[in-house]
């Protein structure tokens, strides 16, 4: 049986239906172990950033696999969750952009936007997303090891990687 995710939804106001939605997929998808929710929840107008960096946490710490995060556009919770040293969250309306977050870059937090996409794509996507796993085994992973070391030391980690492995992984 393929890996089963424990993921963690979380909104703001503006995503509160979609979060709602995909919540409930999620827990009868049978790939899911696990659904937490860090909220919005009814009528609570917490902003996107306390709520996505609250969700993005609980992946830094092993709390969950992933976090699924809702509000507007997409945008605000996934500039927020990327914040949280150790996460790489993403915005993503269409199933390649979705399929290469995972395999290209590990991204571990699927950003959506309710005011962007209807409903159904986005029910889509979110299960899609359950299907992917990143390969550490890929070329892709040398890339997501470079932005892995610019986070830790700003400059390339030249004890993780020299500055021509890191060129030459950007580059590939
Ligand atoms: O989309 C949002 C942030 O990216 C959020 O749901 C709404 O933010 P606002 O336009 O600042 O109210």
């Amino acid at each position: 049986m393929s890996k089963q995710w424990k993921i963690v939804v979380g909104c703001d106001d503006a995503g509160l239906q979609y979060k709602e939605t995909i919540k409930a997929d999620l827990l009868k998808d049978p790939r899911v172990a696990e659904v937490r929710d860090v909220g919005v929840k009814g009528d609570e107008t917490t902003a996107y950033p306390h709520v996505a960096v609250a969700a993005a946490r609980m992946v830094a710490d092993g709390t969950v696999d992933r976090a699924l995060l809702i509000c507007g556009t997409g945008l605000g919770v996934a500039i927020a969750a990327n914040k949280v040293p150790g996460v790489r969250a993403v915005t993503a309306h269409d199933g390649f952009s979705v399929e290469r977050a995972v395999l290209s870059n590990d991204a571990q937090v699927l950003c959506m936007g309710q005011r962007v996409i209807g409903v159904e794509l986005a029910r889509r996507l979110a299960r899609e997303w359950l299907g992917y796993e990143f390969d550490t085994t890929s070329a892709s992973a040398a890339k997501v090891d470079a932005i892995r070391a610019y986070e830790a030391t700003g400059d390339g980690a030249p004890e993780l990687a020299t500055a021509d492995d890191l060129v030459r992984a950007a580059c590939d």
